[in-house]
């Protein structure tokens, strides 16, 4: 039975127009951009009862992302992903405990600390499918760019919380290293590489999709989170530049040699398949990065797709 988890076919919409966890400005408005596209419409149109939060709503992150003081070592702007990534874990805390799936539309991929301390808040033994080109595992002391949404993975497991900036010291150490999987990889920083490797952490890189192929990939990637089939409830957290930038230009950091819009729109659908999914993040839209109209729609297009296909669209 599709969405095992679920009491009904209900969700709620939560939107984190945030970009303090990176320089560029226009990802947040990736959840308007979304929502104009219709999702919310086609959510409803797949069976689901729909319903929106938006937790940073009164906000002026933006604003606040000139403020120069806003930095902790080499981190930048730590007060703001705290005080928002803080906001969205409670809204997707409220929408889990109220039986509905969160469906977090950012923002970059920093706000992924706020919605997977709250899902695994209800579901301990969750495991996290984490779909990117990068690993964002770097840590306040590793990271080079400084930019927080290449490190929500640390956060969640306290790697090197001793370096943590005093606004992120809330964030609740809810991720093992083996319940954590990446799909898509192409560009790890080398001590990111340093991390999967002394963890042990399980990651398929566009090496193994081609190798193995997509299906077989995900297959693996289900028995890692859940090795002795313990029916573990799954949060995918998907950042579109998983996708090859020929499908999905409008993003932050691409990286060529990706998925195929197919393999990542298949990704969402074996999720869908399994019933198990629990939360779903989609980020780093960034409507401002397209060089035209095309590459705007066309980003926008394939984020809505993976939430359906995710949500049951071709398998419900
Ligand atoms: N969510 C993302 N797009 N992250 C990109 C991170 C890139 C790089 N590894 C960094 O730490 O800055
Ligand atoms: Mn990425
Ligand atoms: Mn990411």
């Amino acid at each position: 039975m599709p969405f095992s988890f679920l009491e009904s076919l209900k969700t709620t919409i939560i939107t984190a127009p945030f970009s303090g966890g990176q320089s560029k400005s226009g990802v947040e408005d990736g959840p308007k951009y979304l929502l104009r596209f219709g999702l919310q419409a086609q959510l409803k149109e797949l069976g689901w009862e729909t319903f929106i939060d938006e937790p940073l709503k009164g906000k002026n992150f933006e604003d606040l992302k000139d403020d120069s003081t806003d930095v902790f070592e080499n981190c930048k702007h730590p007060k703001i992903v705290g005080e928002a990534t803080k906001l969205i874990y409670e809204s997707v805390k409220l929408a889990i405990f109220n039986n509905t799936l969160p469906l977090t539309i950012g923002g970059d991929h920093s706000i992924a600390i706020g919605t997977v301390a709250g899902s695994f808040t209800k579901y301990p033994n969750a495991g996290l499918i984490w779909v990117d080109a990068h690993a964002d595992i770097n840590t306040p002391k590793t990271t080079i760019s400084g930019n927080l949404h290449g490190c929500p993975v640390s956060f969640l497991m306290g790697l090197d919380s001793e370096f943590y900036p005093p606004e992120l010291q809330w964030v609740p150490k809810v991720l093992k290293p083996n319940k954590i999987v990446y799909i898509g990889l192409r560009d790890v920083d080398p001590m990111e590489r340093k991390f999967l490797q002394n963890l042990g952490i399980v990651a398929f890189s566009m090496y193994h999709i081609d190798k193995f192929g997509i299906n077989k990939v995900i297959e693996m990637a289900l028995e890692a989170i859940d090795p002795n089939n313990e029916n573990c409830p799954i949060h995918l957290s998907y950042d579109v530049d998983a996708i090859d930038p020929q499908f999905v230009p409008a993003t932050g950091t691409p990286v060529h040699g990706g998925l195929t819009l197919r393999e990542g729109l298949f990704i969402g659908e074996r999720l869908a398949e399994t019933g198990k999914l629990i939360a779903l993040d989609i980020v780093e839209c960034n409507p401002s990065l397209g060089v035209n109209e095309v590459h705007i729609i066309d980003t926008i297009a394939a984020g809505a797709a993976i939430a359906r296909c995710a949500m049951g669209e071709t398998v419900l």
